[in-house]
């Protein structure tokens, strides 16, 4: 399969039929191929985040396909997109949203638990993972002892031990200073390149875009290529 995600003639309004009615996406379609970095642009309230949480299988579609690496999840029932959300995606928000009671490892470790991986493994991926990072020494710590980039790192890992198709990103760096964001950008460009992993990463930075290697810009409803 070479498609990890298919989005085909998205529709997507709120409050459909009433007064104050917004429709959001007017045939949204896009292919993302396998090992693609692409970046999502658009200005606020354009519905990036409602086309993030469609992609990401959180909200569907009035009408359009959504296909998931070459799983069509259009009209499955909830048991079958969660499966597919926790094998086959990978997500990053604005903020980190790591668990405060456990250390950056087990922040790590416990989706691949909850994936049916065994411990001394899912350690051992983790420990890789924040390596890679930069983090090795920075395993045992809590969330509240980690900098805010550092946080981001290890939210980054965590998207990637289950090792995703697809990592869908809502303003990662959304949070952290100039410096700091690109530190943590370039991280998750070389985790993402290691890795052969695709990605849709919604940012406001265009600078960070133009490093992907695709950018789309969301306008009117639609996905049109900007570069
Ligand atoms: N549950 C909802 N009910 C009604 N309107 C909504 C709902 N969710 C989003 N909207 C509206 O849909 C539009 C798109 O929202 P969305 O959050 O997708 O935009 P966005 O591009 O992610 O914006 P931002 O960059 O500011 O986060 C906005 O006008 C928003 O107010």
């Amino acid at each position: 399969m070479n498609e990890v995600l298919r989005l085909d003639r998205l529709e997507k309004g709120y409050n459909r039929g009433k007064a104050n009615e917004i429709i959001v996406l007017r045939g949204a379609s896009l292919v993302i191929p396998r090992g693609q970095v692409v970046a999502l642009v658009a200005p606020s309230g354009a519905g990036k985040s409602t086309l993030l949480h469609i992609a990401g299988l959180l909200d569907t579609p009035d009408s359009g396909r959504v296909i998931v690496n070459g799983q069509d999840l259009t009209g499955a029932k909830d048991a079958a997109r969660t499966v597919a959300r926790r094998e086959a995606l990978g997500f990053v928000y604005q903020f980190h949203h790591l668990l405060p009671e456990f250390t950056a490892l087990e922040n790590i470790v416990l989706p691949q638990l909850a994936n049916g991986t065994a411990r001394k493994a899912a350690e051992a991926r983790a420990q890789e993972l924040l390596a890679r990072v930069g983090l090795a020494a920075r395993a045992g710590h809590r969330p509240s002892a980690l900098s805010g980039g550092e946080q981001q790192r290890v939210a980054f890992c965590r998207a990637l031990a289950n090792r995703p198709a697809l990592l869908l990103a809502d303003e990662p760096t959304g949070n952290l200073d100039p410096t700091t964001s690109e530190t943590v950008f370039s991280a998750l460009m070389e985790l993402v390149r290691a890795t052969g992993l695709s990605a849709l990463i919604a940012t406001h930075n265009l600078e960070l875009a133009a490093r992907m290697d695709r950018v789309l810009r969301l306008s009117d409803g639609q996905l049109v290529e900007a570069k």
